[in-house]
Parts: structure tokens; C-alpha cells; sequence
């Protein structure tokens, strides 16, 4: 029996994509399809590379392409990517996707978190920036060691001139920090730190991003409603610790995104230093701080929870020493940040939806 393209993507069209809800074929993720005797093989074209459901979606399409089609078949899957963007999104067409990490309350691991969700989307082969916009205390530049950095500057055929970010492991970074006097308190005030900001949009060559993390300062601002309001923003993500004080805060921090005119979608709440675990007792966890309250508040404001990220020291030695944890692929910690990560993409596909990858 010789087996045709229609065959196989009438098998496929059983393969739903479990966020989207939407069958493979219809979401036109099926590309290249080759077949030879038994031989079938294509392309899965995912919408983020660090999707956390490759591995069933491919079980998935060879599974029902030997019930539909041939138990015999030889099913030969390669996964890509192509990063889905909002819909509207007409501004900053190179950056696919502006995502921004926010938090109630300072102190609470949001620039660790920033910096290692960009890390770890690197990693699956997203393209990444970072912008530190905390005026407070910018802490990019000690977190990648780039204390001394100062961008360059390059200027357009058109006469403009384009900030350079600068590009550590993998990363383009900005950070309000390259340019403030470190011995200086508090560098930005109001309109100067509003127009600071959306330089670092507007005038720096980003090039092509699938991905750009926003570490926003603490609570809600200036800065928060300069940015919200300049840019599509696909999403934020809100980082609480555990204590009542830091979740109270953190309430607030996502009301405001809620707020009509601001009006940005919550792709989810992260607890940072959610438990302890002592490295001769790796198994035991002791949640100091109280159990459960980052999970609580996202079912309670109905957005996703997308994990906990325990309280380690070398969390903070990585973060001080200029390379952060989830660069090392050996830590455990790698893998924690990774699947936040994933969550993150996923959440971002979803918000997207179909429309993007039609
Ligand atoms: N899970 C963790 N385990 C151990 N230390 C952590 C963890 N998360 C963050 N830290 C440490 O806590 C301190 C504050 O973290 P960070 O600067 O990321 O917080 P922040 O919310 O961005 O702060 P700010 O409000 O100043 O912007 C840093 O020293 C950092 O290394």
C-alpha cells in the first residue's frame, strides 16, 4: 500500500495541541512532509522552543500515525520553532514578545528570577534580551558581571543612533545601571527615568527577539505605567515570596495590572524562596516562610501558579559572582528554572493563541 500526504495528515489532525485546542495540522505546526515506502517524516513547527510538551507531542504524532496510517511506518520527527507574537503588536515589530517580571514587594528575587528565566529560555534556543529597568537598584549588571559595562553606540543609514545592548551568554542585555554613576543613590527621577526607559526600547538595536524579559523596580510606578502604556506587552509575571507581607503587596502589584487602561494579561505567579533545603539532607524541605501562599494567591486571582524556586545559597553566590545558577546545567536549579521557563512560553503561546500561527 503506498501512503499518501492525506493519509498521514488525516492521522495527525487526532494530535491536539493540548493549550491551543486545536488539532496539529489545523494550527499548520505540520511542515515538510516527506514520505518514502514507509519511511514518513516532518517537521513539528512548536510556537517557543522552550515548549515543556515536545516530548508528547512527538509520542503523540508518531503514535497516531501508525494506528491511522501503518503500525510499520517509520515515523522521523524533527522539532523547530517559531515564536508566536501578540496580536497587536504593531511597535518594536523585531521584538516578538515583551514579558515583564514584576513584583509587590522589593527584596523578593525578582532580577534573580528575571535573569534566570532569560538564561534558561536561551538555553532552548529562544532568541533573548533583558532589560533591567529597576531605577531603584539595577542589579543586571552585578548579576552578569558587568559591573564597568558601557553600551556602544552605532548610528543608522537614516542618521539615528542606536544604543548596542550588550550581549553576555547569549543574552542582550540593557540595564538603567550602564549608564548611572553606581556611587550615585538614586540616579532617575520621573520623567527623566520615564524617557530613560523607553530609550531602551525604542533606541537600542535589538535586533530579532523571540523573548524580551523586562525587571521592572519594585511595587507599582512611574515606570510600571511608562512602560504598560508605551508598549505591548504580551505578559508579566509576579514573583512572591512566601510571607503574608510580601503576598499582601503582591496582591496589589497584580491589581494593577488589572486595572482598565493598563489592562496586560498575568502569565503567572513564581514563589521565590518558597522552601529550605539543607545540602546534607537534600530530600527534607522546610518551608520557613509558610507553605503554599504563592499557590493560593494564583487560584484566588485565577492565573496560572508556575512553580516554586527554593531558597539555596548558591543561588545568591551565583547571582554575586556574575553567572547566574541556571547556567550551570548541572545544578538541580537548572532544571527548576527551566520548567518555570517552559510554564512562561506556554503561557505566552497561549495568550497568542491560533491566530499568530495560522
Ligand atoms: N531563591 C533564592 N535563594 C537564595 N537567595 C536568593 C534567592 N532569590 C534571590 N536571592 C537573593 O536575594 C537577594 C535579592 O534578590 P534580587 O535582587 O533578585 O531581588 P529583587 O526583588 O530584584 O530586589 P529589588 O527589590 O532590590 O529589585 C539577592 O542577594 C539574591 O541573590
Amino acid at each position: 500500500m503506498i501512503i499518501s500526504n492525506e493519509q498521514v495528515l488525516a492521522a495527525l489532525r487526532n494530535v491536539e495541541d493540548p493549550d491551543l485546542k486545536r488539532d496539529l495540522v489545523t494550527l499548520n505546526m505540520i511542515k515538510d512532509l516527506k514520505i518514502e515506502d514507509k519511511n514518513i517524516s516532518f517537521t513539528l513547527e512548536l510556537t517557543t522552543p522552550a515548549c515543556p510538551m515536545k516530548d508528547m507531542l512527538k509520542n503523540a504524532c508518531t503514535n497516531a500515525v501508525k494506528h491511522f496510517v501503518d503500525a510499520e511506518a517509520n515515523v522521523l520527527i524533527n522539532i523547530t520553532s517559531r515564536v508566536t507574537k501578540p496580536v497587536d503588536s504593531s511597535q518594536l515589530d523585531n521584538i516578538k514578545n515583551i514579558i515583564l517580571v514584576s513584583s509587590g514587594k522589593g527584596g523578593v528575587g525578582k532580577s534573580t528570577v528575571a535573569s534566570n528565566l532569560a538564561i534558561a529560555l536561551a538555553a532552548d534556543g529562544a532568541k533573548v534580551g533583558l532589560i533591567d529597568a529597576d531605577i531603584y537598584g539595577p542589579s543586571v549588571p552585578t548579576m552578569f558581571g558587568l559591573i564597568d559595562a558601557k553600551p556602544n553606540a552605532r548610528e543608522t543609514a537614516a542618521g539615528k543612533t542606536l544604543i548596542l545592548p550588550i550581549e553576555k551568554y547569549g543574552i542582550k542585555l540593557l540595564s538603567l545601571g550602564f549608564f548611572a554613576d553606581p556611587n550615585q543613590p538614586v540616579p532617575w527621577r520621573g520623567p527623566m527615568a520615564s524617557n530613560a526607559i523607553k530609550q531602551l526600547f525604542n533606541d537600542a538595536d535589538w535586533g530579532e527577539l523571540d523573548y524580551l524579559i523586562v525587571d521592572l523596580p519594585p511595587g507599582t510606578g512611574d515606570i510600571h505605567i511608562t512602560i504598560t502604556q508605551s508598549f505591548p506587552i504580551a505578559g508579566a509575571v509576579i514573583v512572591t515570596t512566601p510571607q503574608q507581607v510580601a503576598l499582601a503587596d503582591t496582591r496589589k502589584g497584580l491589581q494593577m495590572f488589572r486595572m482598565p487602561g493598563i489592562n496586560i494579561p498575568i502569565l503567572g505567579v513564581i514563589e521565590n524562596m518558597a522552601y529550605f533545603t539543607p545540602a546534607e539532607l537534600p530530600d527534607n524541605r522546610y518551608y520557613i516562610f509558610g507553605r503554599n501562599g504563592g499557590r493560593a494567591l494564583a487560584s484566588g486571582f485565577e492565573v496560572p501558579f508556575l512553580g516554586e524556586i527554593p531558597i539555596v545559597q548558591s543561588i545568591t553566590e551565583a547571582g554575586d559572582k556574575g553567572a547566574p545558577i541556571a547556567l550551570n546545567l548541572e545544578s538541580p536549579l537548572a532544571a527548576v528554572f527551566s520548567e518555570i521557563a517552559g510554564r512562561v512560553a506556554q503561557q505566552v503561546s497561549i495568550n497568542n493563541g491560533v491566530t499568530a500561527n495560522s
